[in-house]
C-alpha cells in the first residue's frame, strides 16, 4: 500500500518511488535502446562524477547532453552540485558517458533507483566504470584538496541490510551472491598510482578504504572516530552501492575521491564542514582529479582483458 502523503510526493517526487518495484532488465533495456537510438556509437567507459566534480564531463569531445528528465525512467538530480545530465563523448580517444551528477539516498532514492544508470550502462556495452566522490578524510594524513585511490570500502548500509541487490536475483545481470573482495580493479589501482608518480601527484595521492553511510547529516565526532575505528580512511555517502550493482553485473571498477573536507574527531576542534564547502573546495582544486582520470583514460584498453593500452604499458 503506498502511504506517502499526496502533498509530499508532488514536491518530492522521487518520494513516489519508494512504493514502486524495482526496474526490470526489460526496463534497463528500454533506457538503454532509447539511448542508442540517439548516440553515435557505444560507450566503453562510464564517468559518475561526485559532488562538484562535474567539470570533468566537460572536457569531452563531441559531446551530446541529455537531461535525466528526458531519459525514460532516469531518476531527476536534486543535490546541488549535481547538475544532472548525462553527457556522451570523446576523452583521450575512448568513447565515454558521464554521469553529471549522481542520485542518493538520503534525496529519498531507494538504492535500485540510485543504481539504476549503472545496469543501463552494462547494456550500453561499458566494460569499465570511474566513480569519483567528494569525501571527509579520517586519517590523520590526509589534507582536503588530497585525492584517494578507493582500495577497498565499507558499505555501512549493506552490512545493515540495505541493499541495491535485495529482492529477487535476476541472472541476467549477474549472480545471487556477487563477490566483493576484489572490487576496486588491481590493475586499475596500480595504473593509476603509476600515473600520479609521473604526474608529481605522489605526495597528495593515497590509496584508502571509502565508507558509505546514508546522510544526509555529517557525521557526530563519536560516529566519526567510530568509523576510523573501523578502518575507514575517508567516508561520504555514495559510491559503494554503485559499485556493488557494477560488480554484480561484471564491469571492472576504478574508485578515487576527493578529499573536500577533514571530518571531525575532536570534541574540542573548530571545524564545521558544510555542503557548500564541499562544494567551494572542488570548484579550487579538482583539476588534479580532472587530470588523473583523463590520464587513466587514456591509458586503458577496455577490450583488453589486462586494461592496459599496449603503447601506454612500457611509459607506466
Ligand atoms: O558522494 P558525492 O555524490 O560526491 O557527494 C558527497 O558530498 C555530499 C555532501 O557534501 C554528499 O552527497 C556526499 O556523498
Ligand atoms: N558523510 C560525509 N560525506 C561527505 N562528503 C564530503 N564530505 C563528507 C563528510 O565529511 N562526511
Amino acid at each position: 500500500m503506498n502511504r506517502t502523503p499526496r502533498t509530499l510526493e508532488r514536491k518530492y517526487p522521487c518520494c513516489q518511488m519508494h512504493s514502486q518495484e524495482p526496474l526490470s532488465y526489460e526496463d534497463c533495456e528500454a533506457t538503454a535502446q532509447w539511448l542508442l537510438g540517439h548516440i553515435k556509437r557505444q560507450p566503453e567507459i562510464a564517468i559518475i562524477c561526485g559532488s562538484g566534480l562535474g567539470m570533468l564531463a566537460e572536457t569531452l569531445e563531441g559531446k551530446q547532453t541529455f537531461e535525466y528528465g528526458e531519459i525514460p525512467h532516469f531518476p531527476t538530480s536534486t543535490v546541488p552540485g549535481h547538475a544532472g545530465k548525462l553527457v556522451f563523448g570523446d576523452l583521450q580517444g575512448k568513447f565515454c558517458v558521464c554521469m553529471k551528477g549522481r542520485f542518493h539516498m538520503y534525496e529519498g532514492y531507494p538504492l535500485w533507483k540510485v543504481t539504476f544508470p549503472i545496469r543501463v550502462f552494462k547494456l550500453l556495452g561499458v566494460q569499465v566504470l570511474i566513480v569519483t566522490n567528494a569525501a571527509g578524510s579520517l586519517a590523520n594524513s590526509y589534507c582536503p584538496g588530497d585525492l584517494m585511490i578507493i582500495r577497498d570500502h565499507i558499505n555501512l548500509l549493506g552490512l545493515s541490510g540495505q541493499n541495491p541487490l535485495l529482492g529477487p536475483n535476476d541472472d541476467r545481470f549477474g549472480p545471487r551472491f556477487p563477490p566483493l573482495s576484489d572490487a576496486y580493479d588491481k590493475k586499475l589501482r596500480k595504473m593509476a598510482r603509476d600515473i600520479s608518480k609521473r604526474l608529481g601527484y605522489s605526495s597528495f595521492v593515497h590509496e584508502g578504504v571509502y565508507c558509505m553511510v546514508g546522510g544526509p547529516n555529517f557525521e557526530s565526532v563519536a560516529e566519526a572516530r567510530f568509523l576510523h575505528k573501523l578502518g575507514a580512511d575517508a567516508v561520504g555517502m555514495s559510491t559503494a552501492a554503485e559499485v556493488v550493482v557494477a560488480k554484480h553485473c561484471g564491469l571492472k571498477v576504478f574508485g578515487i575521491s576527493f578529499i573536500t573536507n577533514r571530518v571531525v574527531k575532536e570534541y574540542e576542534g573548530e571545524e564545521e564542514v558544510s555542503h557548500d564547502g564541499v562544494l567551494e573546495i572542488g570548484h579550487m582544486r579538482a583539476a588534479t582529479l580532472q587530470t588523473l582520470v583523463t590520464e587513466l583514460v587514456g591509458s586503458i584498453d577496455p577490450n583488453n582483458n589486462n586494461l592496459i593500452l599496449e603503447e601506454k604499458e612500457a611509459s607506466l
